[in-house]
């Protein structure tokens, strides 16, 4: 049975989220055949993340059924308020934000979706980007003196963003985006994400959930129809960073490309040390500053455990 108050009841008030226990949610995959295989999984996981296929389809199987559920709840409204209306309108896009702090595992959690989204026959174009390409360039961060808040909300044209998610979910039938490498740390001119009004657009980031910046501003997450937080202890975001960093170090940071290249040969202490000094610094306080704070804006909060697999699922009720 779904519990209720899994996020606590400051002030008296009773928590808007039910945490569905694992088992139950399970129970709610849907009854077609699971087609995922092992070989897909490995092109979709991010580096160091151990999700396996079980949790696919345990955790991941149902969220995209509750997902087309409101994908089609979504369209019979858009349909009923054309008709009511009399306007002429295309059903626009389904648009889902992931948020969560950096190193949590929201590529995975969104590179799966937009696998399993795009195997439902109402919605087989699914589009995801990363708010990344949204960043200011470094340059630009240098000059305004905040290249030490990258991931930060400043960081961000957020006008830019909220314009392209705006023109996309207005059903525009080609909208681009800049975009980002995080091997060179920075936007690659001249090159675009190129979306072509597809049925789902995922938007996945740091901040997705921010709230407006001024009470008459609309937010990105007015654009949302679903949303999502990828949460989990501190403690162990902190070491998943570590780790990964670690694991760049003999990847991504030896190529020539790469800002972090002076960093691929210290080591493992020297390594260990870097990475901590960058999430202390940066990451860190983004996360209790400015991601941490959105958790309760989300719809769904997937919270995992210290070995990355997700052991409470939390559903805003209200
Ligand atoms: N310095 C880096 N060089 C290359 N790839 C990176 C680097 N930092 C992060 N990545 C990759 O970028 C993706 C996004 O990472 P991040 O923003 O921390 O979000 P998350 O870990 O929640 O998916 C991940 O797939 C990660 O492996
Ligand atoms: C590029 C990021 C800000 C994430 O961007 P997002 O796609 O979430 O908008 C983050 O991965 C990052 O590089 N943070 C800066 C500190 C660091 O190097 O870890």
């Amino acid at each position: 049975m779904p519990q209720s108050g899994a996020q606590g009841t400051a002030n008296g008030l009773s928590s808007p989220f039910i945490e569905i226990p694992r088992a139950d949610w399970a129970r709610l995959a849907p009854a077609t055949p699971f087609t995922l295989e092992e070989s897909d999984l490995a092109r979709l996981r991010s580096l160091g993340d151990p999700t396996s296929i079980e949790q696919v389809r345990q955790v991941f199987a149902p969220l995209t059924k509750l997902i087309n559920v409101h994908v089609n709840a979504t369209r019979s409204l858009q349909q009923q308020r054309t008709k009511f209306l009399g306007e002429m309108q295309r059903p626009t896009p389904f648009v889902i934000g992931i948020a969560g702090s950096v190193a949590v595992g929201k590529s995975t959690v969104a590179r799966l979706l937009r696998e399993l989204l795009s195997r439902w026959e109402d919605t087989p174009r699914v589009t995801l980007v990363t708010t990344d390409g949204f960043l200011l360039p470094n340059a630009e961060l240098h000059r305004r003196n905040i290249m030490h808040r990258k991931g930060f909300p400043e960081s961000y044209d957020r006008r830019a963003l909220l314009r392209f998610v705006t023109q996309v979910k207005s059903g525009a039938p080609e909208v681009t985006a800049p975009l980002y490498s995080h091997v060179v740390y920075d936007i690659v001119p001249g090159e675009r994400v190129v979306v072509q009004s597809p049925d789902i657009l995922i938007v996945e980031g740091l901040n997705v959930l921010q709230p407006p910046s001024s009470a008459t501003a609309l937010s990105l997450s007015d654009m949302f129809d679903f949303s999502i937080y990828v949460d989990a202890r501190t403690q162990d975001i902190a070491r998943w960073y570590e780790e990964r960093f670690l694991k760049l170090q003999t990847s991504a940071f030896t190529q020539p490309e790469s800002y972090f290249r002076r960093f691929a040969n210290l080591s493992t202490q020297e390594g260990l040390e870097m990475a901590r000094s960058i999430w202390d610094s940066i990451n860190l306080p983004n996360l209790e500053q400015n991601v941490l704070p959105t958790r309760s804006r989300a719809r769904l909060i997937l919270r995992k455990a210290a070995d990355h697999s997700i052991e409470r699922i939390l559903l805003r009720k209200l």
